[in-house]
């Protein structure tokens, strides 16, 4: 049961009363006679051998007003190909499978680079991105939502209650994010976004100064989920990181292209578990480590867009400001921690926030060091304009890959 905040800058939607799925299923089929529905699931193949996506594709076969299911497949060989065109098989709905790593989606993404129109790199922002082109190439759907895959506490009706807000024709929403509480285990989770993100933006207003923009990704309650939903329309335009600063890169194209008061947020679960990297304190391309410098790189990307003079000497103020108010938030998560008869490992939180600060001063560097580093994927309408044909092609072999041979 949450709260019935509203802070007027985006809207909240709330779980106030645990509406049964049937109902909110009821009304979304309903929907669906104007806004018709789809779904991206970005996926590794090693996912199809754990157990979050075995459930989650065992929820989807009972969802009843989804047009398309476009799951985007990262890392597999030919036979690990088919074995997920089988895995997928008993989806009810239609559905097609982004072979990202097979010869006919390859030599499309060959042409592209030439262009320079492709990620350089592989990982869930590429993944996306080449479901985002299917998903515009298909002409099936108006609204489309997303998920990860590792979520193993997933139900249909975290969904459906993502959907809804952007699917619901008598609403004026264009993309929706999801929220909720990573608690599982007895403790607290979401380590990046607990302690990085919220005390980093919370930073970076005391540093640089207000901006609309940070107020507003302040009113995110998790915005590093990887669940959210929007107009299918607006995958045309989006510019999004290639890396793990994909869910930040998401909100800040939105605030850019769209009125806030066309942007909510809604709770779909009380709480969330799903797959835990390690921190890779020895690794900074790996882990939580790469992760936060990322997501931080995303973020002086955005302020520099923004005019901010991101300079060595304000990222170490923000790194010392980062670290007290980081500290600061700890005793808070503590307390909570202990009145709700929570565990909670305080060395460890430290750790991770000493791990992160050197994470902001890592994505400084890297920031000011590679002035012409191309930040993010172009835009589909940018592919359009110099391939007008390249969805059709990129149709086309989707079709093959899941109909014919491989
Ligand atoms: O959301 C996050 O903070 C990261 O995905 C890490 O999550 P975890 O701490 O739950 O593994």
């Amino acid at each position: 049961m949450s709260d019935f905040y509203q802070d007027g800058v985006i809207t909240n939607f709330h779980n106030l009363t645990n509406r049964k799925v049937e109902e909110l299923e009821y009304d979304l089929q309903v929907f669906s006679g104007r806004r018709s529905m789809g779904l991206i699931l970005p996926s590794l193949f090693s996912e199809l051998e754990g157990p979050a996506l075995t459930r989650i594709v065992d929820e989807l076969t009972k969802v009843p007003y989804l047009e398309e299911i476009v799951i985007g497949l990262d890392r597999a060989d030919r036979d690990q190909f088919l074995f997920a065109r089988e895995f997928f098989s008993r989806l009810p709905q239609r559905h097609r499978i982004l072979w990202n790593d097979g010869p006919r989606l390859k030599a499309l993404d060959e042409e592209l680079k030439k262009e320079n129109l492709s990620p350089n790199e592989p990982g869930k922002g590429r993944n996306v991105w080449f479901c985002a082109g299917y998903t515009l190439a298909s002409r099936r759907t108006s609204v489309v939502g997303l998920h990860d895959c590792d979520i193993v506490t997933y139900s249909r009706d975290m969904l459906a209650r993502l959907m809804y807000p952007v699917a619901n024709p008598n609403f004026h929403y264009d993309f929706c994010k999801g929220y909720y509480a990573r608690v599982a285990d007895g403790k607290f989770n979401g380590r990046v976004g607990r302690l990085l993100v919220f005390p980093l933006l919370k930073s970076l207003q005391i540093v640089y100064g207000h901006s609309d923009f940070l107020e507003y990704l302040r009113t995110f309650r998790y915005p590093l989920s990887g669940e959210f939903a929007m107009r299918t329309d607006i995958l045309n335009d989006l510019r999004i990181p290639s890396d793990w600063g994909l869910e930040i890169g998401v909100l800040s194209e939105l605030h850019r292209n769209t009125a806030t008061k066309r942007i909510c947020q809604v709770d779909i679960a009380d709480t969330y578990d799903h797959k835990h990297q390690p921190m890779s304190e020895d690794d900074a391309t790996n882990g939580l480590q790469r992760m936060s410098i990322d997501i931080t790189k995303a973020l002086y990307r955005k302020m520099a867009i923004l005019g901010v003079n991101i300079t060595s000497e304000s990222f170490r103020i923000l790194k010392a400001t980062y670290y007290r108010n980081a500290l600061d938030m700890i005793d808070g998560f503590e307390n909570d921690a202990k009145m709700n008869g929570l565990s909670f490992d305080r060395h460890s939180e430290e750790s991770a926030v000493e791990l992160f600060s050197g994470a902001i001063m890592e994505a400084g560097q890297a920031f000011v060091d590679t002035p012409s580093e191309k930040p993010f994927i172009p835009s589909w309408s940018r592919v359009q304009s110099a391939f007008p044909d390249m969805l059709d092609r990129i149709h086309e072999a989707v079709e093959k890959d899941n109909e014919g041979d491989v």
